[in-house]
């Protein structure tokens, strides 16, 4: 229990406390009245029983006047628990997901490399829109009904403990019952989350590939996978439903079971003049009432375990250890590559025992076939994930105690992807530099060879892109993200196949940017076409992740490895043709 709120409440456990107090006052509004009832009922069955003493009216308007009053108590008892379990619920779910995005951004990009994107999105709406109910609904229900039936126990065995012991006599049983189906309602919970986790990225893969599933006419093998995802979870949810349902069914009806007992106890001590009819009225009256909170929690039972796996997932997040480092590095100092051995996979290095250097004010240029490692290494530049054997070294400062948020800001990025945020295409440049004022974002998209085709948009600057930045060319969104990195201004620059997709037209003002963004910077550039870095200071050529030779570009054709076979390949390419 200790551990199930102190997931649900994100380790904050304090924070549920008012709501509970506030259930537990709500719970005793509710049963007093019920108690005054029997009281009443009793006033005016002794009338009847006994006429010589008459109706005592003084009794009967005292109840009235309490039970007015106690509107208003409870009144003011629902309102605090309504106030107290719904902001606590929304507050916590708010700093909560807030919390966690901000902790993602801590986390090595190798971490999300292992998860599924919708897994992590589910996580964050679904499995918290989950939690967030359980704090609004089920905590406070959960507390009142497990404290007013033991505050109602202690009470009314004062009045007289055999009827209290006959009233829950059953609810060991319900409860035991209950016990014993925990596993097998966790080991459900799991299967159906995993199999909404799976819909949901099956969906997104559908929505996300709409293009080429059109394209290939994919639509049945697609449609097939994504059909066969919404069965898996139908069965899930079936099964969920229909195998907790009978007995939690079970462990209420046993629950319950108690009024049963305690009636026909109760009825057999009044027959037998053991018990008085004002005292069996109350049990009556009471035992209604107290039975209402309990049946509540055991319905609701399946989902709070299915809450308590949401919250252990948003939890075992929490606790990943974000990237570590404190220190400072001088961005001014030379990049070491000193035997880095390093693979996304433990098993399958992709950089193996490289060393070189990157010489700080100077271009260097990553060449290799395709898959041999260079935007791997710009990745490790940025630090986005830690090498496993050897050490990269900035100023001096090996990176894996180098602080990652201080890293990030004496570097820009140009990466071959571009990615642009739903807003406007001015916010998506001030992301370079957030303080950037509106004449600045300007200069560098001038700069940067994109103000004339932003300033023809309708909107101009304020015109939104679509997530991904889906409405503009691969080559405006290119030239996006170098005026952001212009912005930003940072003494290292890496730019991965920044002319990629770029028209001929465009290449040569944009090279011109690139070359006004390079300017005394520490730069590492990737280029698939050689002609682009034939200037470069050092040119350093991978193959299959090992360094295979470097130099400047008249050295490397003259010595006549892999880089001179790749130049006389790309020159030969040039000289072909489409043939009709
Ligand atoms: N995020 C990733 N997770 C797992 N493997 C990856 C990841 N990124 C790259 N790889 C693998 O690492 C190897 C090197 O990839 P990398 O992108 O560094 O090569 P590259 O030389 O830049 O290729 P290209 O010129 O085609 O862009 C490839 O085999 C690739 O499949």
């Amino acid at each position: 229990m200790k551990r199930y709120l102190y997931n649900i409440s994100g380790g904050n456990v304090r924070s549920l406390w008012s709501a509970a107090f506030a259930a537990l006052l709500d719970g005793i509004a509710k049963v007093v009245p019920a108690a005054l009832l029997a009281d009443l009922l009793h006033t005016v069955y002794r009338a009847f029983a006994e006429p010589e003493a008459g109706l005592d009216t003084g009794r009967l308007w005292a109840a009235c006047a309490v039970l007015i009053a106690w509107l208003f108590v409870s009144y003011a008892a629902y309102g605090r628990l309504y106030d107290k379990s719904y902001k606590t619920a929304y507050r916590l779910s708010a700093s909560g997901r807030l919390r966690l995005a901000e902790h993602l951004r801590h986390l090595s990009l190798g971490y999300f490399g292992k998860r599924d994107p919708a897994d992590m999105t589910n996580l964050l709406l679904s499995d918290y829109g989950q939690v967030e109910h359980t704090v609004s609904h089920n905590v406070p229900q959960l507390i009142s009904g497990i404290m007013l039936p033991l505050l109602a126990l202690a009470g009314l065995a004062f009045v007289d403990w055999r009827m209290a012991l006959a009233m829950f006599a059953a609810v060991p049983l319900g409860l035991l019952l209950l016990w014993l189906t925990d596993s097998m309602q966790e080991r459900l919970s799991e299967r159906h989350v995993r199999a909404k986790n799976e819909a949901a990225s099956r969906l997104q893969e559908y929505l996300g590939g709409i293009r080429e599933i059109k394209a290939h006419h994919m639509g049945g093998e697609r449609f097939e996978r994504l059909r066969l995802s919404f069965e898996r979870l139908k069965r899930a949810s079936i099964r969920l439903e229909g195998r907790m349902g009978p007995l939690i069914m079970g462990a209420m009806l046993l629950t319950r079971s108690g009024m049963t007992i305690m009636i026909a106890a109760g009825s057999y001590w009044l027959a037998g003049g053991e018990l008085s009819l004002s005292i069996f009225l109350l049990f009556l009256l009471v035992g209604t009432r107290i039975f209402e909170p309990l049946t509540a929690v055991l319905m609701n039972y399946g989902e709070m375990r299915y809450s308590a796996f949401s919250a252990r997932r948003i939890m075992d997040v929490r606790q990943e250890l974000p990237m570590q480092g404190s220190e400072s590095v001088d961005p001014r100092g030379p990049i070491v590559f000193d035997r880095v051995t390093f693979g996304y996979d433990e098993r399958e290095p992709v950089l193996k025992g490289l060393s070189f250097t990157i010489e700080p004010n100077a271009i260097t240029a990553l060449v290799g076939p395709s898959g041999s490692g260079k935007s791997t290494v710009t990745r490790l530049v940025a630090r986005f994930w830690d090498v496993r054997q050897g050490e990269i070294r900035i100023g001096g400062q090996p990176l894996g105690q180098a602080d990652p948020e201080e890293l990030l800001r004496h570097v820009a990025i140009v990466f071959q992807d571009v990615y642009l945020f739903r807003d406007t295409i001015g916010n998506n440049i001030r992301i370079g530099r957030m303080d950037a004022t509106q004449e600045e974002i300007e200069e560098a998209a001038r700069r940067a060879c994109c103000h004339d085709f932003i300033s023809a948009l309708p909107q101009g600057y304020d015109t939104p892109v679509g997530e991904g930045g889906s409405t503009l060319s691969g080559g405006e969104k290119q030239r996006v993200s170098i005026a952001r990195a212009l912005l930003k201004n940072a003494p290292i620059v890496l730019l991965d196949e920044a002319t990629a997709s770029l028209d001929p037209e465009n290449e040569y003002s944009v090279q011109r940017a690139i070359d006004e963004l390079v300017a005394n910077k520490t730069v590492v550039v990737i280029a698939h076409r050689l002609k682009t870095v034939r200037y470069a200071d050092k040119i350093v050529v991978l193959e299959r992740g090992r360094l295979t030779e470097e130099g400047r570009h008249d050295e490397l054709l003259e010595s006549g490895g892999l880089y001179a076979k790749l130049w006389r390949l790309q020159q030969e390419s040039e000289e072909w043709q489409v043939k009709a």
